[in-house]
């Protein structure tokens, strides 16, 4: 498990539109961050940049993430739609392999792996036969959690992981990746657009609006005295919606 680590400032660009501006945020091992905006804020695009996933049409500049050793650590990632970070074709095993087989690890050590990462993230042994349409949304984000783990990821990007839950999925998804945190040390940026997630499972978070980083504060202070427009209208919005307090 590595230390902290910095994401260098990170500007992305669609032809000549700057889409993110300079953001930079720094991950901790056994921390959560989250990352909220309003819609088309730039959160899915910082993720994607993270995970190395941006579309081709798509430039960027720095957005590095590094230890102050000069490493770059492993990064798992929680996708918003799981589904789609699998290959119809291949089952659990193959796909945990192949994960694998990029951090060196392979034969009887791969299968060992295998095995804790799946008790790990609350699946099955048999989980590892199976192919993705087998498998429901919650049982394919485990399973990409299981992924993280076996590759003894340092960090987890969760982009939107709660999204389109019902509640009691919803729950699991978060004590899932509280458990990451406690349990495993990783250090996780959430992605949310959800106040009430960030008040439950981050230790600190950043707001951000039209790509730039506006306000990096506590979920406590995001509550009580947010000092961004951005976030007194994600704020305002979370009230019209639950009709309640919000956090
Ligand atoms: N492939 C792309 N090409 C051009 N522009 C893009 C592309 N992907 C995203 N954008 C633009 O970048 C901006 C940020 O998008 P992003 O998906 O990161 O927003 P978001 O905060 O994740 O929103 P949401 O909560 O709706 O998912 C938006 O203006 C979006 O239209």
């Amino acid at each position: 498990m590595s230390g902290p680590a910095t994401l260098s400032p990170l500007s992305v660009y669609h032809g000549s539109l700057r889409l993110l501006d300079r953001i930079s945020l720094c991950l901790t091992p056994g921390r959560t961050v989250a990352l909220v905006g309003q819609s088309g804020a730039g959160k899915s695009l910082t993720a994607a940049a993270l995970a190395g996933a941006l579309p081709p049409t798509l430039t960027r500049e720095g957005g590095v993430l590094s230890t102050r050793d000069g490493r770059v650590p492993q990064v798992a990632s929680l996708l918003q739609n799981p589904r789609s970070a699998f290959n119809p074709l291949m089952t659990m095993e193959a796909h945990a392999l192949e994960t694998l087989a990029t951090v060196g690890v392979r034969g009887q050590a791969a299968r060992q792996r295998i095995a804790a990462a799946l008790e790990d993230a609350g699946l099955a042994p048999e989980v590892r036969n199976a192919y993705a349409f087998e498998l429901s949304g919650g049982m394919l984000q485990r399973m990409m959690l299981a992924l993280g783990l076996m590759q003894q990821a340092s960090f987890l990007i969760a982009d939107e992981p709660t999204s389109d839950l019902d509640p009691r999925s919803c729950q699991r998804s978060l004590s899932l990746i509280e458990t990451v945190v406690r349990e495993h040390g990783m250090g996780v940026l959430l992605i949310t657009h959800d106040l009430g997630v960030v008040n439950a499972c981050a230790d600190e978070v950043h707001v951000i609006s039209e790509g730039r980083l506006v306000e990096s504060t506590t979920p406590e202070t995001l509550c009580c005295a947010p000092s961004s427009d951005a976030a007194r209208r994600l704020l305002a919005a979370h009230h019209a919606l639950y009709d309640e307090e919000p956090l």
